[in-house]
């Protein structure tokens, strides 16, 4: 399985970077995972929302170039499926016995993901209701990922 995480704005954070490479390291085995970050836009505080519309579709653009038409694409949303571990491993487990073996992830910036990527999303996942930081999400997902792939070998794994 081929998993890209296309995710907007740079990661930062030293702590986060290690986490991040840790995960990506025990990932290795299971699945070749790029990360693709694509700059965000600066948005001042005082933006229309027209302007702000424009700023975001502009980030959609970049982001949808980084995307192969024959991938699976899931949005990280605050408003979209909420799944278990379990029913995550099972969604990346379906996927993959139906021949999608490109999956792509796509994480937005401060200001969500454009109406353009939520329309070429096949799937919206959301952690919770709460709102994470990108760079946060980033290495939540990839611990989830690498959950998921546990779980599916039927490996052990903290609970
Ligand atoms: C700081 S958040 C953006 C918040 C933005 N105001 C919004 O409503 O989407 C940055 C990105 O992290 C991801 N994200 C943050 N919290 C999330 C959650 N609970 N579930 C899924 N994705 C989340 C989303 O991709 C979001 O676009």
């Amino acid at each position: 399985m081929k998993i890209t995480i296309v995710s907007v704005g740079k990661l930062k954070e030293k702590y986060l970077k290690q986490g991040i490479q840790e995960y990506l390291k025990r990932l290795s085995t299971y699945a070749k995972v790029d990360i693709v970050e694509v700059a965000d836009e600066k948005a001042p505080e005082n933006l229309s929302e027209a302007q702000m519309l424009h700023v975001k579709q502009k980030e959609g653009e970049r982001i949808l170039s980084h995307i192969h038409p024959d991938t699976f694409v899931v949005t990280l949303e605050i408003n979209g499926n909420m799944l278990t571990s379990e029913q995550f491993a099972s969604k990346l487990d379906e996927l993959a016995t139906y021949g999608k073996s490109k999956i792509a992830f796509v994480i937005g910036g401060s200001l969500g993901i454009s109406a353009e990527v939520q329309h070429r999303s096949n799937f919206a996942l959301s952690f919770s209701k709460m709102t994470f930081p990108h760079q946060v999400m980033r290495f939540i997902l990839l611990e989830q990922v690498y959950r998921a792939f546990r779980i599916n070998r039927g490996e052990p794994y903290h609970k």
